[in-house]
């Protein structure tokens, strides 16, 4: 049994527009992505999620909230990733450039989903009108979406 990797995604909002980050390399270089990364041994998935969006925005999140659980699965890889996805309106700092990430607010009515996560387009609009979401992608590659499961839930 090969154990899930866990995985943290952090997207800052204001009431129009989001922060989003452009990876500028490695895994899912030239996407527009929220801000996370692996979750350490000896940290919690939440201590991951705000060391992350520090490191990789500049930003100090004070109000994160779990909004989502997502699953990818990748064919013929045996790893599931588990990616436990918050949101936070009230942060410190400064949205800041670092050698991973570039970030840059967007419009919520301008997601730039042709430049992001196929994935995306089905659960961005669960995460905008603040609901509750859990779902499963299986890719094949990074650009193709073989089939997901989506669904809102009361509680995570
Ligand atoms: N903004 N979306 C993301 O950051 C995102 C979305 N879907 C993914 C699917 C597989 C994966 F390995 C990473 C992501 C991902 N970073």
């Amino acid at each position: 049994m090969v154990a899930n990797k866990l995985l943290t995604l952090v997207f800052v909002r204001e009431p129009t527009r989001i922060l989003l980050g452009l990876k500028k390399r490695g895994f899912g270089m030239g996407r527009w992505n929220g801000f996370g990364g692996k979750v350490e041994t000896g940290e919690t998935i939440i201590q991951a999620a705000l060391r992350e969006l520090q490191e990789e925005s500049g930003l100090k999140a004070k109000n994160l909230q779990e909004v989502g659980l997502l699953k990818f699965e990748f064919v013929g890889d045996p790893q599931l990733l588990e990616v436990h996805v918050f949101t936070s309106s009230e942060y410190e700092g400064k949205p800041t450039e670092s050698s991973e990430m570039k970030p840059q607010w967007y419009d919520i009515d301008s997601i730039p989903f042709d430049k992001m996560w196929p994935d995306d387009k089905w659960w961005f609009p669960l995460l905008l009108k603040g609901s509750k979401f859990s779902g499963y992608f299986l890719f094949e590659g990074h650009d193709d979406v073989l089939n997901y499961t989506l669904e809102e839930v009361d509680s995570l």
